[in-house]
């Protein structure tokens, strides 16, 4: 593929690029999973090609894993790494305490695994993603197959029984047949509108039978890197408030990775 980034690419492009210069040679790095974190991991091969990165990945979806294989990024398991300096993953949703919702792409158990077992989780994002209350976004919650319409109805019961708006719940379709996770598992989109208390909320989804885990993720992410469809850059650190803007370097066409398109 040739031609010139549309804003959206170019703001996904530029907050990931700006994501990779946190990546330092010898790490350990989570790759995350979506149309953002691609062009992380294809930045990530062009460091490792071009200046001589040497980085160990650990992939958060089959998907990323291929693409990390196809663009030159090693790739070892969670338990081989075991332990990551950094993961970088996009997100459906960001607030101001840099809570999110994630799971949009159908990867929130590895994404959440692999960012809970890494020092720093930098989030990449265009601004479309920050709101004031998570949860206008469906909230995922993967469970096991067996009994889900069971653990649905508990879920809603739950959500009854905290008064969370919306309450309803989709069982997340790939066409015909229901969409399995990398795992196996099944997904339940929560239509909540507006989640008043997302820690609760995480807290209590995880304790009933059936549900593995959803995709809130409360106090794991360290930064937020938001790209712009102008070229430039916010990036926010929620530990110590610091709040920079910079201009990327964005080419002209998306040529730089021709050789290495998902
Ligand atoms: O959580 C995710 C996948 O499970 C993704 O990070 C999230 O859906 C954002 O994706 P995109 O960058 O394509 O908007």
């Amino acid at each position: 593929m040739s031609g010139t980034l549309s804003p959206i690419d170019k703001a996904k492009f530029v907050a990931a690029k700006r994501a990779v210069d946190y990546v330092e040679d010898g790490m350990k790095v989570g790759l995350g999973t979506g149309s953002t974190a691609a062009w992380m991991v294809k930045c990530l091969g062009e460091r490792i090609r071009d200046d001589g990165l040497r980085i160990t990945g650990v992939a958060t979806s089959t998907r990323t894993a291929e693409l990390a294989q196809k663009v030159g990024v090693p790739v070892v398991s969670l338990d081989e790494a075991k332990w990551l300096d950094l993961t970088i993953d996009g997100a459906d949703e960001y607030d101001h305490n840099l809570n999110l919702i994630k799971g949009g792409g159908g990867a929130l158990l590895m994404e959440k695994i692999v960012a809970t077992a890494s020092d720093e989780l930098i989030v990449i994002a265009d601004l479309s993603k920050q709101v004031e209350a998570l949860g206008a976004f469906p909230l995922p919650v993967e469970v096991i197959p067996f009994g889900w319409q069971t653990t649905k109805a508990l879920v809603e019961e739950t959500l009854v029984n905290l008064d969370v708006l919306g309450r309803t719940s989709a069982l997340r379709m790939n066409g015909a047949t229901p969409y399995v996770t990398d795992e196996g598992n099944f997904i339940l989109d929560l239509h909540l509108k507006r989640i008043g208390n997302p820690r609760q909320l995480a807290l209590v989804m995880n304790q009933i039978p059936g549900v593995v885990e959803n995709g809130l993720f409360i106090d794991i992410c360290d930064v937020v890197v938001i790209g712009h469809g102008d070229g430039s850059v916010e990036v926010r650190d929620i530990n110590n408030g610091a709040v920079e803007h910079e201009k990327i370097d964005v080419p002209e066409t998306d040529n730089l990775f021709v050789d290495i398109a998902d």
